[in-house]
């Protein structure tokens, strides 16, 4: 499919009229065609217009509608083939296998919220029947069940190109739950966001829904960003990114007349728990598996294991030897944009220049446009004592904190800001220890693992891909999963409502046969 560089506003496709977004190589970072001239404020206008109308007949869709759907966009991008593919390597430096590995992962996370559609129980029906015998006062007739907020903006990560972007969890979870998407695209890949965009413009249209379920705006500055989150009509917003940026939206989201909320991905560190007997077992072993991790996507990824600690002896002397030897040898890896391998850069320099820490490791050297990898050390006392060790390098470099003792790790965990994950090395003899641990890693992480990696997040119905500020805005929730829905849905009661008034979830025949809870107990189907 030619790329035209257009937005796409509801059934329409057409070239914004403000400054374009260039796509460029990561690899080489030569201009790559066409360029996409950014939406107007018109535009956006428009886009949010549509959306608001699209609202009420998008989010009283039948499940059957609204899961065909979701299946029609997956189907639409494995329609797009390999130039889907190869347009989104050339933008992100990204490898083949990366890019059709996650393009199934999209996929797949649309198909599983079709199936949550079809299910239901996201509509949380309860039904609390009438008691008028009730004495000394009847009971009125209550039904609950949950709706659309209303349209929801989306941003498009930039390191997930296809899972976290214009189709990715925040999209499919909000169309899923039936709020017309707005989305604001990531200016590092705006052809992949242009062929993924028309693939959901096409299933708008071959299902006959209202025009407005689906826009797609570019644009070189902020301006369209921060109006997307200001519009009055835009009632939610899905972000994957910085802090800064993530920080900056929800401003704008507090300081509108009806506040909305942000659900914000955003930095995180990932603690990495070595327990003295996984490492005397196979301090080498984790090693090496820890930096495959590291270095995966050239570590940019936001459950990248940035912080390692562990207690010193011939285990942890075992994993950095391991560890060091395996990043030494890891060749440079392209960086998604300029900006990011100079962020990554500009870190990894002010970790290097601390005077408490030492370089463990260093990968090759590579061009301009490529970060290497890093290891560092330090000591937990160091580490309580400077905030900034804490910060987020968005690239492959970790920091491994010596503790004295597990008082010290623990003292650690204390001081660290929220996580999206921890992962706890452990053999049987260090049950004890981590068991003592579990309840303050629940205080301060979205998902706890053991014996593995937070990078690769499975795409299921027990996940939770999040976790307390600042890894997101917004502790409560998912952006990754089946809960991610939750976000995008609220709760209506309906009292004394008419059947024949009622919406087809709460009628008394149930005609959607969807799952009720009747006086708390779920209803024998
Ligand atoms: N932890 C994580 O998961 C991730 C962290 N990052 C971090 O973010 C850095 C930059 O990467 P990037 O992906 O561009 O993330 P950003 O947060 O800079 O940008 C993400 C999206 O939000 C927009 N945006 C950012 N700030 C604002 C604002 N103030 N007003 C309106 N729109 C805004 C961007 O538009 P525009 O580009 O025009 O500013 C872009 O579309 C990385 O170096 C890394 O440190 C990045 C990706 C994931
Ligand atoms: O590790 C993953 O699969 C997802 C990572 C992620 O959410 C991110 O980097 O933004």
């Amino acid at each position: 499919m030619t790329l035209r560089g257009e937005n796409l506003i509801g059934a329409e496709a057409r070239r914004g009229t403000e400054a374009a977004v260039r796509a460029v190589a990561a690899a080489t970072g030569e201009s790559l065609e066409p360029d996409f001239p950014g939406a107007s404020l018109g535009d956006l206008d428009r886009a949010c217009a549509l959306a608001e109308a699209a609202f009420d007949t998008y989010r009283e869709t039948d499940p059957e509608t609204r899961a065909g759907f979701l299946e029609a966009i997956a189907a639409n991008i494995l329609e797009t083939g390999d130039a889907l593919v190869t347009r989104c390597m050339e933008e992100t430096g990204l490898p083949r296998p990366r890019i059709e590995g996650e393009r199934a992962r999209t996929v797949g996370q649309l198909r599983l919220f079709a199936d949550v559609v079809r299910e239901g129980s996201s509509v949380a029906v309860r039904i609390d029947p009438a008691l008028p015998d009730r004495k000394p006062l009847p009971r009125p007739d209550l039904r609950l069940r949950r709706i659309a907020v209303g349209p929801v903006a989306v941003f498009g990560a930039s390191n997930f190109p296809l899972a976290f972007s214009v189709a990715g969890g925040d999209t499919a979870s909000a169309l899923a739950a039936g709020c017309p998407v707005v989305v604001k695209a990531h200016p590092a890949h705006p052809g992949t966001s242009e062929l993924v965009g028309r693939a959901i413009q096409k299933a708008v249209a071959s299902c006959g829904l209202p025009e407005g379920t689906f826009s797609l705006l570019f644009d070189a500055g902020q301006s369209i960003g921060q109006g997307l989150v200001a519009d009055p009509r835009i009632a939610a917003v899905g972000f994957t990114g910085s802090r800064r940026g993530g920080t900056a939206l929800m401003a704008i989201a507090a300081a509108r007349p009806v506040p909305i909320p942000v659900y914000a991905e955003m930095s995180s560190i990932n603690p990495v728990l070595l327990f003295p007997g996984a490492l005397a077992a196979r301090g080498a072993e984790i090693g090496q598996a820890f930096a495959a991790s590291l270095t995966l996507g050239a570590g940019q990824f936001c459950t990248n294991p940035g912080l390692i600690l562990a207690l010193p002896g011939p285990g942890l002397d075992a994993f950095l030897e391991a560890a060091g030897a395996a990043l030494r040898d890891s060749p440079a890896a392209t960086m998604l944009t300029p900006g990011i391998q100079r962020a990554y850069r500009e870190a990894v320099a002010r970790m290097a220049g601390h005077a408490a820490v030492t370089r463990i490791a260093e990968g090759a050297e590579g061009r301009v446009t490529q970060g290497r990898a890093s290891l560092f050390a330090t000591d937990s006392d160091v580490f309580l004592a400077d905030p900034a060790l804490q910060e987020e390098m968005f690239g492959a470099s970790g920091l491994v904190v010596r503790c004295a003792d597990l008082a010290a790790m623990r003292a650690v965990l204390e001081h660290l800001e929220g996580q999206l994950t921890a992962a706890l090395h452990l053999a049987p003899e260090d049950h004890a220890a981590a068991r003592d641990l579990l309840p303050l890693l629940e205080r301060r992480v979205g998902r706890i693992l053991v014996n593995g990696f937070g990078t690769g997040v499975e795409v299921a119905h027990a996940m939770v891909h999040g976790g307390p500020y600042p890894a997101t805005s917004d502790g409560r929730t998912t952006s990754v999963g089946s809960l991610a829905i939750d976000r995008f849905l609220r709760p209506v009661s309906y009292q004394d409502v008419p059947d024949a008034l009622l919406p087809a979830a709460l009628q008394a025949a149930n005609p959607l046969d969807l799952p009720r809870r009747i006086d708390g107990v779920p209803e024998r189907r």
